[in-house]
């Protein structure tokens, strides 16, 4: 093995399971495995060292230039990889040129911006199960209560970070709530103990997974290098108590993933937060989903998605932090308050919303430069930039001066204006400053005198090189002489072979090539020293001074992060105003009961993408006294599902802080929200269609509160009728008689309507249709009372069915319809048994398709008296009853 290769060898040792980029000179290669993986994953040729030997090695390689394009593609495709870089220069190095893994790069730990979204956060999770076999440690203080005590819930720690920014964040939740949570936190990439048995990675997740050795998430090292890392002693003062043990050991897991991949500092992670302690809406993996909060369900993509639709900040950091809001929606109304304050300001003052805004559009992504700067992958175009993003803060400052709500008060005096940072840094910086040190020439002249005066004897001297090549010219009488340069000769006059014979005495041959031939004189080579000397020491100089720099800002990096902070808040809270000055939002009045009063509201994606007055509001009113449930019956392509997603969203937008599309709000504060809307497709992950909607309702009637809102579309749509519709109708009753929440419920089982005769708490609505001509025109009004048709047939033909089908269909429906009528007229259907005997209310109700009280063979069967019959007799009855019902029966 070359030594070259062991170096490799002992590289790639270090690196586990990633794919390592070994940099040999201006490429990147990789090999043997690596090198296959990599010809296959990134489109590489792949070639192999040592051609001829009997064990030739495989090998695949680019430019450097191209390294940050083939990373993001290596972890698109769901890899990790080590970046192994030569830490001397070769130019220096006596033999083997050193080299080092400088970092590991996976989807979790990416901070380059080409390979981020600038609008999305980018986290790493950790997750740590407390299992009985570790439960003792996790745990010692709390072991779980008296011996009669319930089993406690299982529990599980949950940290997140994200490398670009220095957010951190850890909490313990409860184990069935982990995808929830996952997907609240949205993840890029989750790692998780190995020795887990309880971790099953769900790989049609949209993050990766990644194993890490159990010493990485044990309790005393976590404890230990996270209280070194956020220079506290303990960390209970940041709300992590004995209860916190998973939490912690999660966060110490992530602090000691990062630490092993990026090899620099993390100083930007200052402090983490205790999730815990400032409780959230909840919302599930699935509701997340079914009211597209970030992503549409159809296609994933921002655009289109809540998000997407209402997102008007200026800068990304705004953009980031109102995917945070949405995310997790606020419970105290208080906090609510506080950000509605701010917002309604800033609706009421357009002036100062368009100044701040312009104002905040011309910063920088403050926080991904001051990740930067702590990880020590700084350049002189970050430092412009937070020098230019500080030039804007007196003006923004001063606007925001004589504030009336608390939080603008308190931003602005998070605004800190670091006057001696920011003069220092533009003194310093031209403009237009490259992207990394090494191109050079980005100190302005004048800031430095010894600078300055190098450049000038460097660029002098080259002055001096082009006088000299003329002189030559001259002198000699040779019209093509040239100056020339290479790392080997250094400069040499070059003349080709037609005049070497006027090659004066002291020109001293260095090199002969097939046309021309190379010289040195001594003259040149006293000037070479000097200007070689000069440019080699005006860099070393700007590097010294770009350090400096650096390290002024890295001293700043606290106060900077709670600027970043500022600008971000100010951004969502002025984005939040801008759109509800748009488009005529009102602010809600929030209350601490379980009320839902939505006078004219609008579905908030289609209020802001339809023309305006194309949407038809529509109202809501739910309260204790006057109906919790609603049935909302209506044809299809009415507006059932757009209605009850538009009063979750409004809900959604009302506990963030944010204004909503109504005429006027008020919202009882949610602790859960529950959407249960259209199928989703969960054939990868082993379920059917009717089984994942099972499964969700399940949990919305296990964990809903009488807090809660819950809506639902079509439950039981995926089975037959009749199971479909007793589902249904179970559902109603249980949420409405053992929950209570505030609910609606999309249906087209037309039958739910008897319920509100029987609960009264139900209350049914429909969407209004016009028939006309045999056509069905959507108003798209909710109304009070239930359908009476479906129309499904004529939303057929709309949709292009064929003709003949579609009249086939009528067909089929008369006759339907007509053998309904016939044997199954007006059936009945008892209430539960727990409402028989609990309240012996005995109500009986009718129901078109189940029962046969009504059935003429039912009564003769009451009427008879079976105590003065003979057997005989009542085999002569069953037969004739037989008979009675013929043919169909019968045959
Ligand atoms: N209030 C409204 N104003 C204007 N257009 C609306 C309104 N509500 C719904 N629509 C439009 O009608 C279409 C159908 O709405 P939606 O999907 O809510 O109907 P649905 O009753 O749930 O239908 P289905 O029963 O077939 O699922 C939507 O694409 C939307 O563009």
């Amino acid at each position: 093995m070359t030594p070259m290769m062991r170096q490799y060898h002992e590289a790639k040792e270090a690196c586990g399971d990633a794919l390592l980029f070994f940099r040999m000179g201006d490429f990147y290669e990789l090999f043997l495995d690596d090198a296959k993986v990599a010809a296959s994953v990134l489109g590489l040729t792949l070639t192999s060292r040592d051609k001829d030997s009997a064990n030739p090695t495989a090998m695949a390689g680019f430019p450097h230039h191209q390294l940050d394009q083939y990373l993001q593609k290596l972890i698109k495709a769901g890899y990790r990889a080590a970046v192994c870089e030569q830490v001397e220069d070769p130019k220096l190095a006596k033999g083997l040129v050193k080299r080092e893994v400088t970092r590991v790069v996976s989807a979790g730990t990416l901070t380059d911006d080409g390979m981020l979204d600038p609008r999305e956060p980018n986290y790493l999770a950790a997750i740590f199960a407390v299992t009985s076999k570790n439960k003792s440690k996790a745990n010692s203080k709390n072991p779980g209560g008296s011996a009669n005590a319930r089993p406690p819930e299982a529990q599980i720690g949950i940290a997140w970070a994200e490398l670009s920014s220095g957010r951190f964040e850890a909490g313990v939740f409860p184990k069935n709530r982990l995808e929830d949570e996952l997907a609240r936190i949205n993840p890029a990439e989750v790692i998780y103990c190995e020795d887990d048995p309880t971790i099953h990675p769900d790989t049609t997740m949209p993050w990766s997974w990644t194993r890490r050795p159990a010493w990485s998430f044990a309790l005393d090292a976590a404890q230990k290098s996270l209280c070194k890392q956020l220079s506290v002693s303990g960390l209970e003062g940041l709300g992590f108590e004995d209860d916190s043990a998973p939490a912690v050991r999660a966060a110490g897991g992530v602090l000691a993933y990062l630490m092993d991949t990026q090899r620099g500092s993390l100083d930007h992670f200052r402090t983490i937060t205790c999730h815990n302690r400032s409780p959230v809406l909840q919302i599930d993996a699935a509701t997340r989903r079914s009211l597209e909060i970030n992503r549409t369900m159809r296609t994933g993509s921002r655009d289109g998605a809540l998000l997407g639709v209402i997102d008007r900040a200026v800068t990304p950091m705004g953009s980031r932090l109102l995917a945070d809001y949405l995310a997790a929606p606020l419970v105290a109304p208080e906090s609510i308050a506080y950000r509605a304050d701010a917002v309604s300001e800033l609706v009421g003052n357009h002036s100062l919303r368009t100044d701040v805004r312009k104002i905040l559009g011309e910063t920088y992504d403050l926080t991904r430069l001051l990740a930067r700067i702590a990880t020590g992958r700084t350049g002189p175009r970050d430092l412009r930039q937070i020098a230019d993003t500080l030039s804007g803060l007196p003006t923004l400052k001063a606007r925001l001066t004589d504030r009336v709500s608390d939080c603008l008060v308190e931003i602005e005096s998070k605004l800190h204006l670091c006057p001696e940072l920011r003069g220092n840094l533009e003194n310093a910086l031209n403009e237009d400053c490259p992207l990394s040190a090494n191109e050079g020439n980005f100190i302005r002249e004048g800031f430095d005198e010894e600078l300055d005066s190098l450049r000038q004897l460097a660029k002098g001297g080259k002055q001096w090189i082009a006088e000299y090549q003329q002189r030559q010219m001259d002198e000699t009488g040779i019209a093509n002489l040239k100056v020339g340069y290479n790392r080997v000769f250094g400069y040499y006059l070059e003349v080709s072979n037609t005049h070497k014979s006027k090659i004066p005495a002291d020109f001293i041959r260095k090199q002969t090539l097939k046309n021309c031939e190379r010289y040195i004189t001594p003259e040149l080579k006293e000037y070479e020293e000097k200007v070689l000397s000069a440019d080699d020491k005006a860099s070393t100089r700007e590097m010294m001074i770009f350090a400096d720099l650096r390290q002024m800002t890295h001293d700043h990096l606290a106060i900077l992060q709670e600027v970043a902070q500022a600008i971000a808040r100010l951004d969502v809270l002025a984005s939040m105003a801008e759109v509800a000055a748009q488009h005529h939002w009102i602010r809600p009045k929030i209350t601490d009961d379980s009320t839902l009063r939505i006078e004219n509201g609008r579905h908030p994606v289609l209020d802001v993408s339809m023309k305006q007055g194309e949407f038809v509001p529509n109202d809501c009113f739910q309260s204790p006294e006057t109906g919790m449930i609603h049935l909302i019956t209506g044809p299809n392509m009415a507006g059932k599902s757009t209605y009850i997603r538009q009063v979750a969203l409004i809900t959604l937008l009302a506990q963030t802080g944010s204004f909503v599309p109504a005429e006027s709000a008020e919202i009882g504060i949610a602790d859960r929200i529950f959407a249960r809307v259209g199928a989703s497709d969960e054939l990868s992950r082993g379920q059917s269609t009717f089984m994942v909607e099972m499964v969700e309702t399940a949990r919305i009637l296990n964990t809903a509160t009488s807090r809660s809102l819950v809506i639902l579309d079509e439950i039981g749509r995926g089975t037959s009728t009749y199971d479909g519709l007793s589902l249904a109708w179970a559902i109603t009753e249980h949420l409405h008689e053992q929950i209570g929440c505030r609910t609606l419920f999309a249906t087209h089982y037309h039958e739910l309507a008897a319920l509100q005769e029987t609960l009264p708490r139900v209350t049914n609505m429909n969407v209004a249709v016009k028939e006309w001509q045999d056509e069905v025109v959507f108003l798209h009004r909710i109304i009070s009372g239930s359908a009476d048709k479906s129309y499904g047939i004529q939303v057929a033909r709309l949709a292009g069915i064929p003709p003949e089908v579609n009249a086939r269909a009528k067909e089929v429906l008369a006759q339907l319809e007509a053998d309904h009528r016939d044997s199954l007229d007006r059936p009945t259907i008892a209430p539960p048994s727990s409402r028989q005997s609990g309240n012996g209310s005995g109500d009986t109700y009718q129901l078109t398709l189940f029962g046969y009280a009504d059935h003429p063979l039912i009564q003769k069967i009451g009427q008879l008296d079976f105590d003065s019959m003979t057997p005989m007799e009542a085999l002569q009855f069953l037969q004739q009853a037989k008979r009675d019902l013929a043919p169909s029966v019968t045959s």
